[in-house]
């Protein structure tokens, strides 16, 4: 069996709501305390799961983590029995308990960095986990998603997963949403594309947002990664767009194969990275979007480029959309332009993901790409894998267990961390995972 792309997207979490955690991520600062909608947001998600799956795309899921974090609050010297610890943080200090209770760990781009087998030099797969070391409510992801990664890549002859890098500034790293990897066939050996927005003890930084990762984490996951450094490629991001919201740079660029998608102002020295990918990368074409056709505050607004560019047995391509960039105007007129145009982007596909994007994540950020042998497939724990029956099992415990409202003043409720206990007991059944969450150990 060829190796395919696997698509593992992230559950919402029951305590999605909208914090305004995430300062440089304007969804997150303009929807701060908005009412959201947790069960509608899971459902969101899984609907765009199950129309992939359907149209032939392998899916799979990563469950969400335990919130409130009692242990981090705890850690905060916020003490007494887990109610308590929750009650007096809601009182003293509600902003950390936000941040504590934080579903961001939906947006499983961030979770970690992949490196296939063809690109390793020992033939594993390869996965670091990101330690989103720029946002407190991130940073505290590490653990958990260590713990679920174990749990579905169980089979040590065949992965190898990393722990974080330390936490500190110095090593930031966001995971998969500031990599790209070029390929012909997704079997075949790779050019793996690292793109940092910030360099120790280098002045070229935007200045208005943080660059959230940096050439020192993107070096040290592509060493841990075992990725032949033959095939690594590093560039920055244009500081100007990190400025202008782009936090990420799966924000401002896409890649699939041997198409890189991406705005004409994504990259600092642009021309020079894309004549080395050319260089690097037989058959390498870039669609790059200029200014004039799509700006970057427009991209900033509809994810135009947080989209997931799907590949076909055929080799015919999908572009996987969020809904904002179907109702503007001038980004949808581009898009069937793109269509029309000699390249191998035949297919838009739309999903509405509202909950999700009021926080500034979209199709792309909901998933953390793995190119897979069949072989590999094979040794995925496969209770993760969508299909009919789990697309059922599933929305059926979202209908048992999430709320349909959620507010910043309904954190503190005890029975929400009752709640959430009870669903990822019963999930981490569902999914056949052992133990993951530390209320369960
Ligand atoms: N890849 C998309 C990540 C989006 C995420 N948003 C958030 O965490 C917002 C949470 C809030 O503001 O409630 C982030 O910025 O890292």
């Amino acid at each position: 069996m060829k190796a395919r792309e696997v698509n593992f997207d992230g559950l919402v979490g029951l305590t999605h709501h909208y914090a305004g955690l995430s300062f440089g991520n304007e969804a997150s600062t303009r929807h701060r305390f908005q009412v959201s909608n947790p069960k509608l947001a899971a459902k969101q998600g899984l609907l765009k799961m199950k129309a992939l799956a359907d149209a032939g795309f392998p899916q799979a899921v990563i469950p969400p983590h335990e919130r409130p974090n009692v242990p981090v609050l705890r850690q905060l010297g916020f003490s007494g029995s887990d109610e308590q610890v929750v009650e007096k943080a809601a009182a003293q200090a509600p902003h950390i308990l936000s941040s504590a209770s934080s579903a961001s760990a939906m947006w499983v781009a961030n979770a970690a960095t992949v490196c296939p087998s063809a690109d390793s030099v020992d033939g594993k797969v390869h996965l670091t986990v990101a330690n989103l070391n720029n946002k407190f409510h991130r940073a505290i992801e590490a653990p958990t998603t260590e713990a679920l990664l174990r749990a579905i890549f169980r089979d040590e002859k065949t992965f190898s997963v990393h722990s974080a890098l330390p936490q500190v500034a110095m090593l930031g790293d966001e995971g998969a949403a500031n990599h790209n990897r070029f390929s012909g066939d997704y079997g075949d050996p790779g050019v793996q594309l690292f793109v940092y927005g910030r360099e120790e003890g280098s002045m070229l930084a935007p200045t208005r947002y943080p660059a959230r990762q940096t050439l020192e984490a993107s070096q040290a996951v592509a060493r841990l990664n075992q990725v032949r450094p033959s095939q690594v490629l590093y560039a920055r991001q244009n500081p100007q767009v990190i400025d202008q919201g782009v936090f990420h740079n799966d924000v401002i660029a896409v890649s699939n194969r041997q198409l890189l998608f991406c705005h004409e102002h994504a990259f600092a020295a642009q021309a020079q990275l894309l004549a080395e990918l050319r260089r690097r990368m037989p058959g390498f074409m870039a669609i790059e979007v200029p200014q004039q056709a799509v700006s970057v505050a427009d991209a900033v607004s509809t994810y135009l480029f947080n989209s997931q560019l799907l590949s076909h047995e055929d080799g015919r391509m999908v572009l996987v959309l969020p809904q904002e960039s179907q109702e503007h105007e001038g980004v949808w007129r581009y898009l069937n332009q793109l269509l029309a145009q000699d390249n191998p982007i035949s297919e838009l596909k739309v999903f509405d993901l509202r909950e999700s994007m009021a926080n500034g994540g979209g199709p792309a950020c909901l998933r953390l790409r793995m190119v897979l042998t069949g072989a590999e497939q094979q040794a995925v724990n496969p209770a993760v894998m969508m299909n009919d029956t789990l697309f059922a099992t599933l929305n059926d415990w979202v209908d048992r267990h999430y709320r349909d409202c959620l507010t910043q003043d309904d954190l503190a409720d005890p029975q929400l961390l009752r709640e959430g206990r009870e669903a990822l007991d019963r999930l981490t059944q569902l999914l056949n995972l052992g133990s993951v969450y530390p209320f369960q150990r």
